[in-house]
């Protein structure tokens, strides 16, 4: 089910009219269906119901706090790779009990903010990181959950920059140091061993890699509970992913059932880590044309919303669907959607049939997710303003910067 759909032509989100919306709040424009992230939450959710579980949404992916209170009002934990994200979580009613720290550079501040919040466990990425938390947590008088991460080493199949469980990848603990590291673990007195984590990458399409790492992982598990050392969860990551175009990644329901079966009757609870399954296809980027150009080669259609309102396109060549806000039968001809910065790799799209003209609006489809959270003030643009809408109302979940916010804690010399 879709919450983007055309009423007479005119594209709505939800009961919401977002060509209204765009003149109420101008463009660019992030918009995302509160309907939308309910129904991916509860996929996820539904799809494990009969299993002890935990979704904790990865909150790098759409940190917007009424973001995270839409999703913690269902119940949801979160996982978090900074000290921001964990305030953002218990800014916007999230339960610190449900909150699982990911990353592989956390500060000494950051390790002692999670222990005195208490949140549910760390995911330790290597043996500093082991150490380095022992002694905070013990200098706090405290004893601090831990998963350690251990990276599979398998081939996720997905981009370069977005695959994280390879042995080359900088993320966890290699798989043949993991039960030294579990060992060290379970003898240092200020940790107590929760679970065991990976994730192998973004925007996953097949189930082979996922299936791939648990079986790896679950033999990990195993030796472990030989030796002695008793692993409660595993936290399978995140990593599902999203059409955007003609991928068929698969549904939750196929997706948990076949981590289910490879589980068997093993007692562990198991946590999931979606973020892009959950916010991508939750919001829309609202773009406005400016001109339009074209030489012997080309045409372009120069928009107000660019790479540094929306960067997947720039940065991993992303391909993100781009629609006309309102249809028309006018002829339409091959564009490149380019932005107003001063970068050749400013675009949202390249070669899109469409048709339009100066002042008409466009919105980029599937943007709901490492869209807005990776925007930036590039050019000495404000970041853009972001709107939920619910059935036939809105809400204006972060406004639009002003001029004189770009400049905020910047000084003259004396
Ligand atoms: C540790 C961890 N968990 C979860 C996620 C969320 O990934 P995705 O948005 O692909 O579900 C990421 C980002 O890839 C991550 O690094
Ligand atoms: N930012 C990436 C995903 C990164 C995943 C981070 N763990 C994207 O837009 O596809």
């Amino acid at each position: 089910m879709d919450h983007f759909t055309y009423q007479q032509d005119s594209l709505f989100a939800e009961g919401c009219s977002v060509a209204e919306l765009a003149k109420t709040h101008g463009t660019p424009l992030y918009i995302y269906s509160r309907a939308t992230l309910e129904r991916h939450w509860n996929a996820f959710n539904n799809a494990v119901a009969n299993h002890p579980h935990l979704i904790c949404y990865a909150v790098k992916a759409n940190s917007n706090l009424a973001v995270l209170n839409v999703l913690a009002r269902l119940g949801s934990g979160f996982d978090i790779v900074s000290g921001g994200e964990l305030a953002r979580v218990i800014a916007a009613g999230g339960d610190p009990k449900k909150v699982v720290f990911s990353g592989v550079g956390k500060t000494i501040a950051e390790m002692e903010q999670a222990l005195n919040i208490g949140i549910y466990c760390f995911n330790v990425e290597s043996s500093a990181e082991l150490e380095l938390l022992n002694d905070v947590a013990g200098k706090l008088g405290k004893v601090a959950p831990i998963s350690l991460r251990v990276n599979p080493d398998v081939d996720a199949g997905t981009h370069p920059y977005i695959s994280t469980g390879l042995k080359e990848n900088k993320f966890g603990i290699a798989m043949d140091e993991a039960e030294q590291v579990f060992a060290r673990a379970q003898a240092l007195p200020h940790l107590a061993i929760k679970g065991v984590d990976c994730h192998i990458g973004s925007q996953l399409t097949e189930m082979q890699p996922f299936l791939d790492a648990m079986d790896r992982m679950l033999a990990l598990i195993d030796r472990l509970a030989v030796n002695g050392i008793e692993i409660k969860h595993f936290d399978v990551g995140g990593g599902l992913g999203v059409p955007y175009d003609d991928e068929t990644p698969p549904h939750p329901d196929v997706y948990a059932a076949a981590l289910l079966e490879r589980l068997g009757d093993r007692p562990l609870k198991l946590i999931f880590e979606p973020g892009r399954a959950i916010a991508a296809n939750a919001g829309i980027f609202v773009t406005e044309v400016l001109s339009l150009k074209e030489n012997s080669d080309k045409r372009f259609a120069i928009v107000d919303g660019a790479m540094n309102d929306l960067i997947r396109p720039s940065l991993y060549s992303a391909w993100q669907n781009i629609i006309p806000v309102q249809l028309t039968s006018a002829p339409s001809y091959e564009y490149d959607v380019v932005g107003p910065v001063c970068e050749t790799g400013d675009f949202l799209g390249k070669n899109r049939q469409l048709n339009v003209q100066a002042g008409d609006l466009l919105a980029v489809r599937s943007s709901g997710a490492y869209g807005f959270v990776m925007a930036s003030n590039y050019n000495s643009r404000p970041r853009v303003a972001e709107v939920m809408v619910d059935q036939d109302l809105h809400q204006v979940i972060r406004e639009r910067e002003k001029l004189e916010q770009l400049w905020q804690g910047e000084h003259l010399l004396p």
